[in-house]
């Protein structure tokens, strides 16, 4: 079992880069939520002016409720798109490659072995989480050790250089397992979270929701506590990505969020080591209706909203421009005193 402690924002730095960014030759707060993306950078890393290289990690696993008939794609969609993502043919990998990303892919519990050299074999379960109607879909020893795959996984991309970190999930099913875990920590009735995932008709929308009541009503778990959560409605993919994220935030790195079940898994790392949350970005609104429901309970506003629901961390990668954006005008911009420019 891991303890973790997070480090609460630099003030003063922001108090610093504020003062930066008024003396830049522009009228004060022109550049709007850049000019806000600036300071909590310089809040989060403790440095005006930082290097935010962004890497992009993917944690990949199975879901047992699939059984349950709540997704679109059969279940073998998760082994053959970690094998497209390190192929370089899925959104994460041509964003990534767009944004200059390193892509990392963790298999933390698909069903079959995934025989490629760069899926990065973290197998928390042969066979991935149990049926969560039926049972417990891990054990919590196995929730921490996922948290720990994901939690290292972000360290180790920080000591190579990354400032940045998008994380991402692959997983069928995995937004059944999301929804559970919000409505649960939300207290609130599945229906006001579940979508369409990745494209349920109405029955089976119908049949999400009623899993997700019937598993709440089965294990009854303890909203306040992570692995409780992730134990008996999560998934390793989501538990991963929790991880992850408070390894970036114990490290000063901005996480840049992504869609619905990033979102979520958001919310678990904040339980899990309160604090993380002012590590986060939130890139973009997704279609999928929990998301806005997640952002709103972590206080985060999106950059962009282009009507994704893919996941994976693409709507993180396709806004990294506009975090770099920040960036490049905190570093790059001249003073009014630099320029000559006269201030009124
Ligand atoms: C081809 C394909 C590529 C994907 N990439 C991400 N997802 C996304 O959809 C899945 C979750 O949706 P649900 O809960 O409805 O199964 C996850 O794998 C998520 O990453 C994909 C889904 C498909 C079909
Ligand atoms: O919002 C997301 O991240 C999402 C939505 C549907 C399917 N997969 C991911």
């Amino acid at each position: 079992m891991l303890t973790f402690s997070v480090p609460p924002l630099h003030h003063e730095k922001m108090d610093e880069a504020k003062e930066y960014i008024d003396s830049l030759t522009k009228p004060q707060g022109s550049l709007g939520r850049l000019e806000e993306l600036a300071i909590h950078l310089a809040g989060m890393t403790g440095d005006i002016q930082p290097e935010i290289l962004p890497a992009s990690l993917v944690f990949c696993a199975d879901h047992g409720i699939v059984e349950e008939n709540v997704s679109a794609s059969p279940q073998e969609v998760t082994y053959e798109m970690a094998l497209n993502m390190v192929g370089g043919g899925a959104g994460i990998s041509v964003f990534s490659r767009m944004i200059g990303a390193p892509l990392k892919v963790y298999d933390l519990g698909i069903v079959r072995p995934v025989p490629h050299d760069d899926v990065i074999n973290k197998k928390v379960r042969e066979k991935g989480t149990a049926n969560f109607l039926k049972e417990r879909a891990m054990t919590e020893e196995e929730a921490w050790e996922a948290i720990e795959v994901g939690y290292e996984a972000a360290r180790q991309a920080i000591k190579e250089g990354a400032g940045c970190l998008i994380v991402g999930e692959l997983g069928i099913g995995n937004t059944t397992a999301s929804s559970a875990i919000l409505a649960s920590i939300l207290d609130i009735d599945p229906e006001i979270v579940a979508g369409r995932g990745s494209g349920i008709n109405d029955q089976q929308l119908i049949r999400k929701i009623e899993v997700c009541r019937q598993a709440l009503a089965l294990h009854k778990p303890n909203k306040h506590d992570a692995i409780d959560l992730l134990s008996k409605v999560g998934g390793l993919d989501i538990a991963g990505m929790a991880g992850a994220m408070v390894g970036a935030a114990e490290m000063r790195t901005p996480i840049l969020l992504d869609g619905f079940i990033c979102t979520v898994s958001a919310c678990l790392a904040e339980l899990l080591a309160p604090g993380s949350v002012d590590y986060m970005i939130l890139s973009h609104s997704s279609v999928e209706p929990g998301h806005k429901i997640a952002a709103d309970y972590l206080h985060k506003k999106p950059l962009v909203e282009l009507d994704l629901r893919l996941g994976e961390g693409t709507g993180a990668a396709v806004s990294y421009p506009i975090i770099k954006a920040a960036n490049v005008m905190v570093k790059d911009m001249a003073t009014f005193n630099s320029a000559r420019v006269s201030q009124k």
